[in-house]
Parts: C-alpha cells; structure tokens; sequence
C-alpha cells in the first residue's frame, strides 16, 4: 500500500477576503513546490457557495509532512503567508488512499486510440513475420509458438488500457517476465526488435500522430530494457506485480 497521503484543509473564507486569501496562497505555494515530501497540491473553490474552498495536498507520507515539511527551511516562510486564515479552517486532516481510485473514460486508452484487439493482432503478426527472417532475432525464436504473436498482441492491448485478457488466460507479469530468462537478449537484437516492432506499427497501419507513437515507443523502449535485463545472467527472480498500465505521459491525445 502506498504510503503517500492526502491532506485537506478546508477553509471558509469571507467573499471580502477571498482575493486577499488567494493572493497569499499563490505565494505560498512556492514554497510547496520546493518541497521534497510535496507529491502535488491544488486549492479548490466551491462552486455552489464561494466561500469555501478546499486545499489538498498529496504529501509523501504524514511523518514526512509533519516531521520533513514542518521542519524544513521552507515551512516559516509557508507558515507566513497562510496565518492570517488559520482561524477560517473548518478541517485540516490526512486521508490515506484507498483502492477505489482510477482514471475515467474523458481520455482515450492507447488501447482504444490504436483500434483495439484488431490493430494489436496486426501488429504482432507483421511483428513476427519480420523477426522469423531477421538475421540477428530469428535465431531467438527458432522454436516459436504459432500462439506467440497472439499473446503477445494481449499482452501489449492489456498494458495499453485494454482488457486483461494476457493475466485471465497466460498470467501476470511475472510471468511474462520469466518467458525472457537465459535468453541473452543482447544490446543489438533489443535495439533491432524496437525497430521492428515501428516498421510493423507502420504496416499494420497503427496511427501515425506524434502523441500515439511516442507513448507507443516509450513503453516499447521501457518494456524491451527489462526484457534484456530479465534475460541476463544477474537477473533477480521478478517479483508478482500487476501488469503495468502505459499512458500517454506528457501529451494528452489531440483532439482537434
Ligand atoms: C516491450 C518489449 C517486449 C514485450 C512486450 C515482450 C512480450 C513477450 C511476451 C508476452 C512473451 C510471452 C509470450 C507467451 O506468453 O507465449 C515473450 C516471450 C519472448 N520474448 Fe519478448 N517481449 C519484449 C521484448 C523482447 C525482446 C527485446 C526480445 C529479444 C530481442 C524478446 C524475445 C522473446 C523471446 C525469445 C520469448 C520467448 C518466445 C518463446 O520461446 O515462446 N522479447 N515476450
């Protein structure tokens, strides 16, 4: 479980102040910005009723909020700017996450942007189609399974937002880590599957746009470094986590 906490402060601040109150948070909130054990902050003001708002801050942990952060060079200076408000606080208390949490539906998965089930299974068999004639990869997969590319096709829809068909039916990451052990990926045949696995995107006519491919190859570059790492002779067993969930990072999708 994590250890990261969110802290509310909820505030009741008189319209005539509430200016003022902004004004001395914007300030303020240099100083959480510079902090270490500050994850990210946002004040809120109400919608239906202004004069509340609600400050949250997700700290790395309450110790390190209440013993870093309150400790540190920088909370005299936060302390400040926000004591005149101190007596408008109707709650100010740490909440721990819980696992009812997750993104909605407003932002397209890469799963969904790329044409689901479909576009994957086009792309693993392009995939596999160069590799079986590839001088440095085929030597790999000599024994190739003819269900190899079709997991591999559930495995790439379920990192990439899709359903989890690869943990239902093969298992989870795990798993899927420990099909690379003792091969001995090297550095030059990692680099030719990243190279592969663009052509094969561009043939089985994946989308094009900047912020796909990117987060496409992004995971692509991420996925084949552990796949080098796993396979290696100083490879620790790999631990049971869940299969990783990629997004699309910096770039949202653009929806011109
Ligand atoms: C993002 C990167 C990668 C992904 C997502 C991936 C995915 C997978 C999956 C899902 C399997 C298991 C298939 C099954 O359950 O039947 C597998 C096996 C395998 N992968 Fe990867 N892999 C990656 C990188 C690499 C690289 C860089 C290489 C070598 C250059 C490689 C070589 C192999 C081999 C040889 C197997 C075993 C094939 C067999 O004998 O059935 N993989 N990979």
């Amino acid at each position: 479980m994590t250890t990261q906490t969110v802290e509310y402060v909820r505030y009741r601040i008189p319209e005539t102040r509430s200016a003022e109150f902004l004004a001395a948070y914007t300030r303020a909130a240099a100083q959480l910005a510079a902090a270490p054990e500050c994850v990210d902050y946002e004040l809120a003001r109400c919608e239906e009723d202004f004069e509340h708002f609600i400050l949250r801050i997700v700290w790395t942990s309450t110790e390190d909020h209440l013993k870093g952060f309150r400790s540190s060079e920088l909370f005299p200076g936060f302390l400040a700017e926000i004591r005149p408000y101190i007596e408008n606080i109707d709650e100010m208390r740490h909440y721990k996450p819980t696992s009812v949490r997750g993104p909605g539906a407003a932002v397209p998965t890469l799963y969904g942007w790329a044409g689901g089930d479909e576009a994957f299974s086009r792309l693993t068999s392009a995939f596999y189609d160069k590799v079986v004639k590839d001088d440095l990869l085929s030597p790999l997969f000599a024994d190739l399974a003819p269900e190899h590319a079709e997991h591999v096709a559930h495995w790439l829809g379920e990192v990439f937002g899709g359903p989890a068909t690869y943990s239902r039916t093969q298992g989870g990451h795990a798993h899927m880590v420990s099909m690379h052990a003792g091969k001995h990926i090297t550095e030059p045949q990692r680099r030719r599957w990243v190279n592969l696995i663009q052509d094969a995107a561009d043939e089985a006519g994946l989308p094009t746009d900047a912020e796909f491919r990117s987060a496409f190859l992004a995971y692509v570059e991420w996925g084949t470094r552990l796949a080098v790492y796993f396979s290696g002779p100083d490879a620790e067993p790999p631990a049971e986590q869940p299969v990783p969930k990629w997004s699309w990072g910096a770039m949202p999708p653009y929806q011109g």
